[in-house]
């Protein structure tokens, strides 16, 4: 299996730009040093915006050996449009989503001095989080606690086994559970871009020191007592994700997610995404929209406040995100993006998100 990507792309960058640094690394320190445009897009999609109806696809996995051209041309559809889509059929069972809800309630439920125990360190995407993420969509706090999963940077990071039995060895299996999803439909993306089908699971690679695919739960704080202000604002402002592949899980009745296709979004029209328990969402990140040469979308979306009419109650929800180990070199065959490692495009974004904890 690969364990870079990108070296002809690289060669082709440097052989296109005399005058520059002949060196792979000088040429990833300048895509590291220089602002990422995925960056200055996010600055100009805060507004308000309309909503608008827009068919989101639902694709069945089941059969899935069998079936995989045909779902393959399905999820390449989805994705170089909305660049968000729902699968059903993707063999996690019911009862294994919902014990991963019931035990993330579990853990925010825990006092938040045990929780503090925990801290999301920066640039570690592991550990708990209390409204420090501020979009750069937005420039305020998203209005939720969070706790990352990113197995090998957990030491110290889980609760105490007696405190919420099972929570460890049950969210391990969640969490590999997801990436044996994800590594489906990436394989389905590397066949429609005619590179080897393991291509990004080698990419993606759980027995690697450098694996930084992360289990993220999320809960959104409920509307108790809520005065007309505090509906202003957003639970998670308008963003594209850093990864190769969001799965994401909701939980029925608890919705607010809101898709906008990337050139629309500056002023755009949002379109509600269902949440429905066992039905996954999932939309494309940054770093596959760079590696795909911008065929594949990612493309803006937000958790909007619920309305004064509308259930006020928590929002749980749980997004896996399949992010390149750190040594992969992202770089489409076109060499449309300059070529960065997977470690340094993370340490970037999450740099851009998460300011205010460097200062705590
Ligand atoms: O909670 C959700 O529905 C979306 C979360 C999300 O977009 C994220 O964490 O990147
Ligand atoms: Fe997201």
């Amino acid at each position: 299996m690969p364990r870079t990507s990108g070296a002809t792309g690289v060669e082709a960058v440097r052989r296109s730009a005399p005058g520059h640094c002949s060196s792979p690394l000088c040429w990833m320190e300048t895509a590291m040093t220089s602002r990422l445009d995925e960056l200055d897009r996010e600055t100009r999609i805060g507004g308000m915006g309309r909503e608008r109806d827009r068919e989101v696809a639902l694709i069945d996995l089941t059969d899935f050996d069998t079936r995989k051209a045909e779902i393959a041309d399905e999820l390449w559809q989805a994705a170089t449009g909305l660049g968000l889509f729902q699968l059903t059929g993707h063999g996690i069972p019911m009862a294994r989503i919902e014990e991963a809800f019931a035990l993330s309630e579990a853990f925010f439920a825990l006092p938040e001095a045990e929780k503090a125990r925990m801290p999301l360190k920066p640039g570690t995407n592991a550990g708990w989080e209390f409204k420090s993420q501020v979009r750069p969509s937005t420039g305020t706090p998203d209005q939720k606690e969070s706790y990352q999963i990113t197995r090998p940077r957990m030491d110290g990071l889980w609760p105490d086994e007696a405190a919420i039995p099972g929570f460890r060895n049950t969210m391990l299996a969640f969490e590999r559970a997801n990436w044996d999803v994800a590594m489906k439909v990436l394989s389905c993306f590397a066949l429609k871009m005619g590179l080897d089908e393991p291509f990004f699971t080698g990419h993606h690679d759980p027995a690697s020191p450098e694996y930084q695919s992360t289990l993220r739960l999320i809960h959104y704080l409920p509307m108790t007592d809520a005065k007309p202000g505090d509906f202003e604002g957003w639970r998670a402002g308008a963003h594209t994700d850093f990864d190769c592949l969001t799965l994401l899980h909701q939980k029925t009745g608890q919705g607010g997610l809101q898709v906008c296709p990337g050139a629309e979004a500056e002023g755009g029209d949002w379109t509600n995404v269902a949440p429905v328990t066992g039905i996954i969402t999932c939309n494309i990140g940054d770093m596959l929209m760079r590696w795909s040469d911008d065929r594949l979308l990612s493309n803006p979306h937000r958790v909007r406040m619920p309305r004064p009419d509308e259930y006020l109650g928590p929002r749980y929800s749980i997004p896996f995100f399949a992010q390149a180990n750190r040594d992969a070199i992202l770089q489409g065959p076109l060499g449309k993006y300059p070529p960065i490692t997977a470690a340094d495009y993370i340490q970037n974004r999450l740099a851009a998100n998460f300011e205010a904890l460097k200062s705590r």
